[in-house]
């Protein structure tokens, strides 16, 4: 499973440069709205931080102006994927790209009819937003089960990236099942490396240790 980071955060990218195994960084609007500088300079300083896929959404609302937009975007990174809101103008502008082999996700996936065109459309990877859907008691796991289904039927290569995930165990679910891809938010991807009883499993290590070093002298 592809396990990115969702962030713009300067800690929460130096954090993550210590695990270069990660595939890389998803943003938003939101998240880059967070950041007090230039949409440019907030990505470039992911570009420098991050190794892998650094994931950009346009902002522009007509097909051609996305597209544009997209062109301009994906020169800012090495590796990059640009996302597009799943709606007639998103789909089109992502096909146009998709056909010059830039990499493309559709965001804001919530009806598997939506699925059925970006499957068809064979773009890159789709985002459903599970805990989105979870809040409105629309069970995301199994949204992105019957997503999975579709694509299999077209023999499309899209890849379903989970997003909007609220706990670690929507991410220890999503590995088990075999999906491709995920985006974790800074404060559960701390959560992930924590357990109490390592910590006090470490604790007593430690100690029986200091205590056995010290009876040597
Ligand atoms: O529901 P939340 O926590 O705001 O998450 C929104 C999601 O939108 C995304 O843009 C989808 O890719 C991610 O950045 C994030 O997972």
């Amino acid at each position: 499973m592809e396990i990115y980071l969702d962030t713009a955060n300067p800690d929460h990218l130096q954090f993550a440069s210590k695990f270069p195994f990660l595939n890389g960084i998803t943003t938003n609007p939101s998240i880059i709205a967070k950041e007090k500088d230039s949409f440019k300079n907030v990505i470039k300083r992911i570009n420098q931080h991050i190794q892998g896929k650094v994931w950009m959404q346009v902002t522009e609302t007509t097909a051609e102006a996305m597209y544009q937009e997209a062109i301009e975007l994906k020169n800012w990174v090495d590796h990059p994927v640009i996302k597009l809101p799943m709606n007639e103008d998103g789909l089109e502008a992502a096909y146009r790209l998709r056909q010059e082999n830039i990499e493309v996700n559709m965001t804001l996936i919530y009806s598997l009819s939506q699925v059925v065109l970006a499957a068809k459309a064979d773009v890159n990877y789709i985002s459903p937003y599970i805990g989105r859907m979870d809040d409105q008691s629309l069970d995301g796991q199994t949204f992105i089960k019957h997503s999975k289904e579709i694509i299999q039927s077209f023999g499309a290569s899209t890849k379903i990236i989970g997003a909007s995930i609220r706990n670690t165990q929507v991410v220890a679910d999503l590995a088990r099942y075999g999906y491709d891809a995920i985006t974790i938010p800074f404060p559960i991807f701390k959560k992930m490396f924590q357990s109490p009883l390592t910590t006090e499993g470490l604790a007593v290590f430690q100690s029986d240790w200091e205590k056995y070093t010290t009876s040597l002298k």
